[in-house]
C-alpha cells in the first residue's frame, strides 16, 4: 500500500510524513500549487524537493490553481457578493485536498492520501469515523466535515493524536527544519489576511452603501457594503446607541443590514444546505450536537433530514449562525455524523 503525504511546506505536514516514514510506510509526498506561480512557490518548491531528497522520499509537485481559482475563491468572492460570510477552507478540503489534489496521488500510484490535519479517523463496529483531534485548541474535524466519507475512508491523519505544541517540540528533537517555518495565514489567498482589500482586486463593482435598520425596520444609519459586515459583529458598526448594536441579518434582496442588541442574538435554529452525511442518519442519538463556527463550544439540537437539508432547533439558545460558514453534527464521544453550509437561521 502506498501513502501520498500532501505537503505543504509547513511543520505539520512535514512532521506527518517523518511519522509515516518512521512507522515504516511507503510513501511519497505531494505538493500542490494552489496559487499562480511566483517566487514563494519556487522558493517552497525548491525547500521540499531538497528536504524530499534528504529524507529519501519522493517528490511531486501539482498545479491546482486554475482549478483552485475556479472551485475556492471564486465562490469566495461571489459568496461574499451575495451576502453570505464563506469559508473557502472547508470548501477547499473537499473540492481539493481530498478531491482533486487526492485524485492526482491516486494517477501517481498511491492508495491512500494523509495530511496534517489535526482530526482523527478511528475505526468503529460499522466502519472507520472522523473524529475530533485530541488538541482541542487545534482540532480541525469541523473543516473537514464536508468531505465525502469514501474519500475520509482512504485518508490518514497521524496528527489527530497529537497536540502543536508537542510537534514542534518533536521536530528539533529529530533536527528537521520546517521549509516554511511561520503559521499560515487565516485564508491562504487573502493576503495579511485583508479580506475587503481582496475582495475590492477581484470584484468590479461590489454591492454599494444601504440602510442600517432595526428589526421593526427603523432605520438607524447607513452602511458602506453588505461584504464588509458579517453577523454578530459589534465594532465597526458606525451607529450610535443606547446599547451596543450587533448585526443580526443581511436583507440582501433590499442592501439593508439589520442590527439589534445582545439579547437578540441567539438563534433557536438554522438549516443546512449541501449536507454531506458521514454517519448513516438512523445511527444518529436523539439529540446531536452542533459547532456552526470553528473554536466554538458545540450545542445540543434535534436535527430533521430532507433531502439535502437538514434543520437544526438548538435545545438552548446558540449563537446566531452565520450563512455560508459550515454546520457540523457531532456525536457525544465526539464524532462528525455530518456537515452542510448554513443556509439561513
Ligand atoms: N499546498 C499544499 N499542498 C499539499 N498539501 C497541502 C497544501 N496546503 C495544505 N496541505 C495539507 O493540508 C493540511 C492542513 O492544511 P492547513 O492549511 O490547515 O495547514 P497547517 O495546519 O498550517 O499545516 P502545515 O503546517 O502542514 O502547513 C496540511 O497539513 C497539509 O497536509
Amino acid at each position: 500500500m502506498t501513502t501520498a503525504v500532501a505537503v505543504s511546506g509547513g511543520m505539520d505536514s512535514l512532521f506527518t510524513l517523518l511519522l509515516l516514514k518512521e512507522r515504516g510506510l511507503d510513501v511519497f509526498a505531494i505538493h500542490a500549487h494552489f496559487l499562480p506561480p511566483s517566487d514563494t512557490t519556487a522558493r517552497t518548491v525548491a525547500a521540499l524537493t531538497e528536504r524530499c531528497a534528504e529524507l529519501g522520499v519522493p517528490f511531486h509537485a501539482v498545479d491546482l490553481s486554475r482549478e483552485f481559482d475556479e472551485q475556492v475563491i471564486t465562490p469566495f468572492v461571489r459568496g461574499y457578493a451575495e451576502g453570505h460570510t464563506p469559508n473557502p477552507c472547508a470548501t477547499c478540503n473537499p473540492a481539493m485536498k481530498f478531491g482533486l489534489l487526492f485524485d492526482r496521488a491516486r494517477e501517481l500510484g498511491a492508495d491512500t492520501l494523509s495530511t496534517g490535519h489535526y482530526a482523527r479517523m478511528l475505526d468503529t463496529p460499522t466502519g472507520k469515523r472522523l473524529y475530533r483531534g485530541a488538541d482541542p485548541v487545534k482540532d480541525q474535524s469541523y473543516f473537514l466535515s464536508l468531505v465525502p466519507r469514501e474519500r475520509l475512508e482512504h485518508a490518514i491523519l497521524p496528527l489527530g493524536d497529537w497536540c502543536k505544541a508537542d510537534v514542534r517540540g518533536a521536530l528539533e528533537a529529530r533536527g528537521v527544519v520546517v521549509p516554511l517555518p511561520s503559521e499560515s495565514q487565516e485564508i491562504c489567498f487573502v493576503p495579511g489576511d485583508d479580506y475587503c482589500a481582496f475582495l475590492r482586486s477581484r470584484m468590479d463593482r461590489l454591492p454599494g452603501p444601504g440602510p442600517i435598520e432595526l428589526e421593526d425596520g427603523t432605520t438607524v444609519g447607513r452602511h458602506n457594503g453588505l461584504w464588509r459586515h458579517t453577523l454578530g459583529q459589534r465594532r465597526g458598526i458606525g451607529v450610535a446607541w443606547s446599547e451596543p448594536l450587533y448585526v443580526l441579518d443581511k436583507d440582501t434582496a433590499r442592501n439593508a443590514l439589520i442590527v439589534g442588541t445582545a439579547e437578540r442574538l441567539p438563534a433557536t435554529g438554522c438549516t443546512l444546505g449541501d449536507v454531506n452525511i458521514l454517519v448513516p442518519p438512523a445511527a444518529w442519538p436523539e439529540t446531536v450536537l452542533v459547532q456552526t463556527r470553528y473554536r466554538q463550544k458545540a450545542k445540543p439540537a434535534h436535527a430533521t433530514l430532507a433531502g439535502d437539508t437538514l434543520r437544526l432547533s438548538f435545545i438552548e439558545p446558540h449563537t446566531r449562525p452565520t450563512p455560508g460558514q459550515v454546520g457540523a453534527l457531532y456525536d457525544h464521544d465526539g464524532s462528525v455524523l455530518a456537515g452542510g453550509r448554513i443556509r439561513n437561521a
